[in-house]
């Protein structure tokens, strides 16, 4: 296979602690979920998507840290991001209002033009706590509906809205890191002829990987992914 058929991606997933990044990131590369909570400082994870027999991307995924003390040291990790991946946790609203109070001027400053996509994380806790009947001794959490992310999304200028769950359903993370793969890839600026094919047919590509993902989800009667 020639080099040049090889697109290289880097997704930089951001968001408060707690919320599921590295979770999401886990799923995907190792198809594993642990439910004890490690907290991350910085890691990276190098994945290949192969959208056709000819054509691949080899995604970088910069997982960091939501912790406060990590915000001078971050910004680091935004150098030559392709796409940025902002996550919040469905079952906990703060994460949410952070998303356009701290994570949007953050990576706005570092990425002021790379497409952003929205992830609302952990959806199988919020079915799970919406069944449950209210406890009159614990609060309960303040759940994010779908409605609600989407309209920070569109409020953000995200590219994309989506929801996953990454205990309960891999296909929503493989979905989610997958357009991301492809719309980051979609917007390369390389000018060789060979890369110019290629990203016609990535964007191609890109859209009816989105119609094929928006059949599924009405099949299976779930909101999960919405292009704005
Ligand atoms: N039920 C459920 N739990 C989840 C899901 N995703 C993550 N968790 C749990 O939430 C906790 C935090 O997940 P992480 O993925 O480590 O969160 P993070 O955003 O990377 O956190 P930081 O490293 O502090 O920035 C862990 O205990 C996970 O098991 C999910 O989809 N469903």
């Amino acid at each position: 296979m020639k080099e040049d058929s090889i697109v290289r991606s880097k997704i930089v997933v951001v968001g408060d602690c707690n919320c599921g990044k590295t979770s999401l990131i886990q799923r995907y590369v190792k198809d594993s979920f642990n439910e004890v909570y490690t907290p991350t400082g910085f890691d990276t994870f190098s994945t290949t998507y192969n959208v056709s027999e000819t054509y691949k991307i080899q995604i970088t995924i910069w997982d960091t840290s939501g912790d406060a003390g990590y915000d001078r040291v971050r910004p680091l990790s935004y150098s030559e991001a392709d796409l940025v991946m902002v996550c919040f946790s469905v079952t906990d609203m703060e994460s949410l209002e952070n998303v356009v109070s701290k994570w949007l001027p953050e990576v706005r400053e570092y990425c002021p033009k790379q497409p952003i996509m929205l992830v609302g994380c952990k959806t199988d806790l919020r079915n799970e706590l919406k069944s449950k009947p209210v406890s009159s001794t614990s609060s309960s959490p303040q759940l994010v509906s779908y409605d609600q992310g989407l309209k920070t999304a569109k409020h953000i200028g995200a590219l994309v809205y989506s929801e996953t769950s990454a205990k309960t359903s891999a296909k929503s993370v493989s979905d989610v890191l997958e357009v991301a793969a492809l719309s980051s890839a979609g917007t390369k600026s390389n000018d060789s002829p060979q890369f110019r094919k290629q990203r016609s047919f990535i964007r191609r590509k890109r859209f009816s990987g989105v119609s094929d993902a928006k059949t599924q989800l009405r099949k299976e009667a779930v909101k999960s992914c919405s292009i704005m």
